[in-house]
């Protein structure tokens, strides 16, 4: 670091003009200003606490010269466009609204107003045209990333490293380059508390002072609390939302407490006014019910929302007995989600595809969900071992959407299902140009898609040799290289992998990296097959509830229920899945019934029936599988010996079942028994079987 500015500043031979020496000397001031806080000399004015601090982290922490002279750092065009898609799937287009509300309360004075992913990257701005050449040329412009760690102390970065609202004016800034400016910025939280964005307000004139800012500032603060309100309404729409105050009137407000409940009552998210007015650690409420927390309950809450859609309901802390104000939210239905990412909300996945469903009734799923839920916050890699369709990726899925990466990408690479060629490109991106045929914007590979997420390698063990070396290295070193790009990015993510093969075996062969599998292996879970599985109901009701995709009011008879329930199953999930969608899709009325299924399930013998009909629309919201009702099932016993048809009329079964289930349609019938149309005359003339029996 450079102490000894004194001889390099002062010593020089005077060359040069005189605004060259005024700035010289502000540069001296400014600089003598950042070592003397640092050795604390007590030279300098007083100076903020959080300015203290970052001049600090800047020196020590990231050794930033303040002196030396910086071109702004901006991302390339496609990973903008990524990062924006993220933000407004979170905000929505409410988040451009405000800032350009927010711009016009201060059009006129000089002033930008930008928003800024959880990564200090500028992914929207609004400001007078006429000055954004100036402002570009600070380099506050679309895609500039403005961590401290890059750019030392400003609005944005100290903001996302201090969690509070902060006001940087000119010389606080730590480089020299940037005492030009005035920063305002407020940091704006996801529905989880998690840091999302940081709303900033930037100027560059002169007269700007600490003093005149706090107005400003005041304006940012208010704004990035609307967008974190609407944000939370947004994120927790699917769920009931209670809007409280201690003031009636203050409903719908900026200050508002916003609490996400789910249908059990349980409160799963909180914005930052609930959290101030609990006066509690997020931790302490988060997963309590409602009723622990207010002198009311949900089914309380919505009986009154019912008879009075917009009246406001007067509650008690359940602790103190402060009086608030409440309001319910309605959930809203589902909707496809509309993000080209492969990242399944919880909202969007069948509630008995969360990871605490998955658990399930089956041992060894309820194994593995323990140890999934005790590692998923700790970075510890997972390895999924498993037969294909048994699930890998589903559980892959729901270990993302429980953990606290939830609101960043899940991004999946089949490792096995694109050419060798393109996988390098695929998992790393590459740089405009890089090669030819490249995308003249360049491409984000998956690992920089996943940043703050989860990668999901599938089929990890067909990954060639030369890419597990790479990968290796990215896992390691926390940042990757896109092809044809000399600057590594810094990532974040958290890796799932899954494989069918044995990979000791793949070692011991030498088709598989040692250190790459122990890398990826911070613990291995290995999944059941489907005919070791002892859940089979839930996993219908699931599959059922998964492939009702219009949410009809469909049911399935009693019987059919019997029928897949009890047979043995060899293949794997998604053979299951299969056979519960062609039903779905070849019911008529609304009704499943044995003759939607395909005929290796439906000719066995069945000793004991149902009766009942199960509602297919009630099983996606009755969930977790506990909850699921199941009708009183009889479970099929193996026959006895006097039960067993003789070949014959087995056969005659497995014919006249497969003929209705193709409505006696002959060609199909025989193509769904691999026989010849005239091999199936002569077996139903045997049997007697006449068409006239229609
Ligand atoms: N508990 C479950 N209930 C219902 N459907 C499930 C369940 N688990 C997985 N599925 C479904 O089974 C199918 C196969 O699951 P998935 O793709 O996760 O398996 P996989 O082991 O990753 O397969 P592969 O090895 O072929 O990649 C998918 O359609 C998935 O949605």
């Amino acid at each position: 670091m450079n102490n000894n500015y004194n001889d390099t500043l002062f010593h020089r031979p005077n060359i040069r003009g005189c605004q060259d020496m005024i700035f010289d000397a502000v540069t001296h001031h400014h600089v003598q200003q950042i070592y003397s806080n640092i050795d604390k000399q007590g030279l300098t004015e007083k100076l903020e606490a959080q300015i203290a601090r970052s001049w600090e982290r800047c020196v020590q922490s990231y050794r930033i010269d303040p002196e030396a002279p910086r071109k702004p750092l901006i991302i390339e065009h496609a990973e903008l466009t990524d990062h924006r898609e993220r933000i407004d799937e979170l905000l929505g287009d409410f988040a451009k609204e405000e800032m350009a509300q927010l711009y016009q309360r201060i059009v006129g004075s000089g002033y930008s107003v930008i928003l800024t992913n959880s990564d200090g990257i500028i992914v929207n701005y609004v400001g007078d045209p006429t000055l954004t050449e100036y402002f570009n040329r600070s380099g506050l412009l679309p895609g500039a990333i403005w961590t401290e760690e890059k750019e030392g102390t400003n609005g944005i970065g100290t903001c996302l490293y201090e969690k509070s609202p902060v006001i940087v004016c000119r010389e606080e800034h730590f480089r020299t380059s940037h005492t030009i400016l005035t920063c305002s910025a407020a940091p704006i939280f996801d529905a989880q508390g998690d840091l999302l964005a940081v709303l900033d307000v930037s100027s560059t004139s002169a007269q700007d002072s600490r003093e005149s800012h706090r107005h400003t500032a005041a304006l940012v603060n208010i704004s990035a609390r609307q967008i974190e309100n609407f944000g939370f309404i947004r994120q927790c729409q699917h769920h009931w939302i209670l809007h409280f105050h201690p003031k009636s009137y203050y409903i719908g407000h900026v200050t508002e407490g916003l609490l996400a409940i789910d249908e059990a009552g349980h409160v799963i998210a909180a914005n930052q006014n609930a959290v101030h007015y609990f006066n509690k650690n997020r931790t302490e409420f988060i997963g309590k019910n409602i009723s622990e927390l207010f002198t009311t309950s949900l089914t309380l809450l919505m009986t009154y929302t019912n008879r009075q859609p917009n009246g406001l309901q007067l509650v008690y802390d359940a602790q103190h007995g402060h009086p608030y104000h409440t309001q319910l939210q309605f959930p809203k239905r589902r909707s496809v989600p509309s993000t080209s990412i492969q990242r399944i909300p919880t909202t969007q996945m069948p509630l008995c595809m969360t990871l605490e469903a998955l658990a399930g009734k089956d041992p060894s799923m309820a194994f593995n969900v323990r140890y999934a839920q005790k590692v998923m916050n700790k970075n510890i890699p997972i390895l999924l071992q498993g037969e294909t369709g048994t699930g890998k990726e589903a559980l892959a899925k729901a270990i993302h959407e429980a953990s606290q990466r939830r609101h960043k990408s899940f991004v999946a690479l089949n490792c096995a299902a694109i050419p060798e060629s393109l996988i390098e490109s695929e998992l790393f991106g590459y740089k405009h140009g890089a090669f030819t045929g490249a995308r003249r914007e360049g491409m984000r590979g998956k690992i920089l898609q996943s940043h703050g997420g989860t990668l999901f390698l599938d089929e990890i063990g067909d990954m060639p040799l030369t890419l597990q070396t790479r990968l290796l290295r990215v896992l390691e070193e926390k940042e990757v290289l896109p092809l044809g790009s000399e600057v590594p990015i810094a990532i974040d993510l958290t890796v799932v992998s899954a494989t069918h093969h044995n990979l000791p075996r793949l070692i011991a062969e030498g088709a598989f990296r040692e250190d790459l599998y122990y890398r990826l292996n911070g613990i291995t879970l290995t999944l059941p097959s489907l005919r070791e599985r002892t859940d089979i109901d839930s996993l219908i009701h699931c599959a059922l509830a998964a492939e009702n995709t219009e949410n009809e009011a469909i049911e399935i008879e009693a019987e059919a229920f019997e029928l897949l329930a009890s047979y043995n199953w060899p293949g794997n999930i998604r053979q299951l899945r299969n056979v519960i969608r062609t039903a779905l899709a070849l019911q008529t009325g609304n009704l499943v019934t044995r003759h939607d299924l395909p005929p290796e399930i439906t000719c066995r013998p069945l000793l004991s029936l149902r009766t009942s009909l199960i509602d297919v629309a009630d099983m996606s919201n009755t969930v977790p599988h506990s909850s699921i009702t199941t009708p009183a099932v009889s479970r099929v016993q193996p026959p006895s010996t006097t039960d067993i048809p003789d070949l014959d009329s087995a056969e005659k079964n497995v014919i006249l079942q497969t003929l209705e289930h193709h409505r006696w349609n002959i060609t199909n019938t025989a193509v769904s028994l691999k026989m010849s149309r005239n091999t199936l005359y002569r077996k139903m003339k045997k049997h007697a079987i006449a068409l006239s029996s229609l």
